[in-house]
């Protein structure tokens, strides 16, 4: 097979690795089950109010945003726990930073939301 088809085929496969990974994470990981509960609520919310074609690429973002972090979030605490399954500040202190980012995103998401939404209640 020539150089081109076997790059073509080497990232569809790797596309495929990364749909099953983002599946796993929908189907295991409870932070991210609400996540995505919380990202149909909001999307119903945008469909109802109708939102401007900018706020609903600030919204869709917010959404990524948080569930690529959470994504990570949850990457780091799995390494952390393989390599060190014992308690050890070093694994505290990373696993905390990670969640710290995910905090961050979240914080901003929110924002995004109250900035979006709240004209449309008032
Ligand atoms: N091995 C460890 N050594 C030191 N502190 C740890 C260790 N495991 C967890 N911790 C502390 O407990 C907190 C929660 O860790 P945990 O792995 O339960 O994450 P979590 O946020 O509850 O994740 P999830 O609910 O997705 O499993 C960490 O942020 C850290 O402060």
């Amino acid at each position: 097979m020539s150089k081109v088809s076997d790059f073509i085929l080497g990232r569809l496969r790797g596309c495929g690795y990364a749909l099953k990974g983002a599946l796993l994470l929908l189907k295991t990981e409870p932070s991210i089950q609400v996540q995505a509960g919380i990202a149909v609520i909001i999307t119903i919310l945008g469909f109802y109010f109708q939102i401007t074609t900018t706020e609903w690429m600030l919204q869709i973002f917010a959404i990524g945003l948080v569930m690529s972090i959470e994504g990570v979030n949850t990457t780091v605490e799995a390494v952390a726990d393989f390599i060190h399954p014992d308690f050890h500040d070093k694994i505290g202190f990373i696993k905390d930073v990670a969640a710290g980012a995910v905090f961050i995103a979240a914080v901003i998401a929110v924002i995004i939301g109250l900035i979006i939404y709240i004209p449309y209640f008032v």
